[in-house]
């Protein structure tokens, strides 16, 4: 039997497998199973690409990506078109784009790349189209933006979901706060710090052993975490956690009450690319999403250029601020001086590990 046909008999089971306390422990187990083979799925065969297929990927530019996923049709190009200075070709006919395609938007002083792709169908996962690509670019990226049709049915996000899910990707959610190390012997032991609501050391044994794990020690350290989360850090290499803004395109083409409706609900813009509608409004979002800080470097004596500032993920300190002006500046860093939200007084003189603030301005002190 392929790995298609034992993915599709599990999935099966699982389907007319009631609920409940009793079949709880043999369901969790399914699951498991149900991870093993997809990964081995998505395992690149020997000597084969990686999953973005030749010539398929764009390079990766500018300060963060953001990746277009959505069904054929929906309006990917055309907004990548408006927001960029690359045209994508739109038509009104189904898979028009064939490939990624890449462009800039600027932000704030901030290069953001918006990758444009190629419409998704249902079962994309299991090779459908160029699903499997698709997904795999989407993996590469800091934001999806799910691409929906206004006018369409309510199940083409929760279709798209679940493709993504089944891939591995999981949408606007951190990743469970759960460790597993392995170990020479000892057995299994699971330990937590409050005991876990949806887990035993049962189904956590079995589940480990399945994948030939005889000896690990388990650590919970929430409560909430369920069996579903355990099998993702499992399988850790293969999952990956991605922020996802869910947008409605063609508002132009429903009633008011619907595109309010719409747009009430979380992590979701509404837009008309057609009417120039509700666009400033989503590139303001995706800043926000992204999370991005605007760095002012400065010289002595010197006011800093407060239209080019340098951008970093959210989280830096100083040191990825000196690794962004040059690869040695660490070595030769003595000390910076810092002027903004981040610093306890103006300027505070501080070290690398200082971490900064969106628009802080940084003088670095060499030797
Ligand atoms: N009414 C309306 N039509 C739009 C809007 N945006 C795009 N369209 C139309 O929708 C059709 C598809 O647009 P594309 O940009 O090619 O869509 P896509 O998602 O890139 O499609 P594929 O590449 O085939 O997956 C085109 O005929 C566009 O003119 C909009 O805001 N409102
Ligand atoms: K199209
Ligand atoms: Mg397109």
């Amino acid at each position: 039997m392929g790995i298609l046909e034992k993915i599709a008999q599990i999935q099966e089971e699982l389907s007319r497998t009631q609920k409940n306390k009793a079949t709880e422990y043999h369901i969790g187990l399914l699951k498991g199973k149900l991870a093993r083979y997809r990964r081995e799925l998505l395992e690149p065969a020997a000597g084969g690409s990686s999953g973005g297929g030749q010539g398929f990927e764009v390079a990766k530019a500018g300060d963060a990506r953001v990746s277009l996923i959505g069904f054929p049709s929906v309006g990917k190009s055309s907004f990548l078109s408006k927001v960029t200075n690359t045209k994508s070709e739109a038509a009104s006919y189904e898979f028009t784009t064939l490939t990624s395609v890449g462009g800039i938007l600027e932000y704030n002083g901030a290069e953001v790349q918006i990758v444009d792709l190629p419409g998704i169908i249902k079962a994309a996962a299991q090779g459908k189209g160029r699903g499997r690509q698709v997904i795999a670019v989407s993996r590469t990226s800091d934001l999806i933006l799910m691409v929906l049709d206004a006018t369409k049915a309510e199940d083409q996000r929760t279709i798209l979901e679940n493709e993504l899910e089944s891939m591995g990707i999981r949408l606007n959610k951190t990743r469970p706060n759960v460790s597993i190390k392995l170990k020479k012997t000892g057995g299994i032991k699971m330990n937590s710090i409050t005991p876990p609501k949806y887990l035993d050391e049962k189904i956590v044994t079995a589940l480990l052993k399945d994948c030939k794990i005889h000896n690990a020690d388990v650590l919970v350290r929430d409560e909430n975490v369920t069996v579903d989360d355990f099998i993702d850090v499992m399988n850790e290499q293969h999952i990956s956690y991605i922020k996802c803004l869910y947008v409605y395109n063609k508002i132009d083409a429903v009633s008011l009450e619907e595109c309010d409706r719409l747009a009430r609900q979380p992590n979701t813009c509404v837009m008309s690319c057609e009417l120039d509608l509700g666009i400033e409004d989503l590139k303001e979002e995706i800043w926000r999403q992204l999370d991005l800080l605007r760095i002012y470097t400065k010289r002595r004596g010197v006011q800093p250029q407060f239209d080019d500032p340098m951008v970093v993920r959210n989280n830096s300190s100083i040191l990825e601020v000196c690794d962004s002006i040059h690869r040695d500046m660490k070595n030769q860093f003595k000390y910076a001086l810092v002027w903004g939200s981040s610093a306890k007084h103006s300027p505070q003189k501080c070290g690398l590990s200082q971490p900064v603030h969106d628009e802080d301005v940084v003088q670095i002190v060499t030797k």
